[in-house]
């Protein structure tokens, strides 16, 4: 449901040339921290949502990326707030990722991926990331 709370999150789902996929992981003391996460972040007034995802991955991760396609979406309802996530692939395009705010950034190959702490509006994405190798 499209509330006052609601909140439009964009996040990149990268895969590098050997296969792994890029992941950060929420701070600590952070919403759901600890969980690993696709990166991204919230799109502000006036942005795209392809380059709030560049914008993101910079500030964030410090690459610059190229957003190819979108992927698929979910809804992340929690704590009274209505989160639409979509999810696009992209690759990065300059840079090395690194965790810039201070949060662990690694790549994971498909099948680890089911076995991390993720948040839960990222499951079936997961899922079909990790079936697609099977
Ligand atoms: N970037 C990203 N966010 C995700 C994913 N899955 C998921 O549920 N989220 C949720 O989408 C929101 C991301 O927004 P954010 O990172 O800008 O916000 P935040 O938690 O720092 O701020 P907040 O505490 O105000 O929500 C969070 O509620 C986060 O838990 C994901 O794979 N990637």
């Amino acid at each position: 449901m499209v509330s006052s709370s609601f909140r439009l999150v964009v996040a990149a789902v990268i895969r590098g040339q050997d296969g792994r996929y890029l992941l950060a992981r929420r701070l600590p003391e952070a919403h759901l921290g600890g969980l690993w996460e696709f990166p991204g972040g919230g799109v502000e007034d006036g942005e795209l949502p392809e380059q709030a995802l560049v914008r993101e991955l910079y500030e964030e991760l410090g690459v610059k990326i190229r957003v190819l396609a979108p992927r698929t979406f979910a809804w992340h309802r929690e704590l009274g707030k209505e989160v639409l996530l979509l999810f696009y692939d992209a690759e990065i395009t300059h840079g090395t990722p690194q965790g810039l705010q201070g949060q662990e950034v690694a790549w994971f190959k498909p099948e680890e991926l089911p076995r991390l702490p993720t948040p839960p509006a990222d499951a079936e994405l997961i899922r079909s990331l990790s079936a697609s190798e099977a």
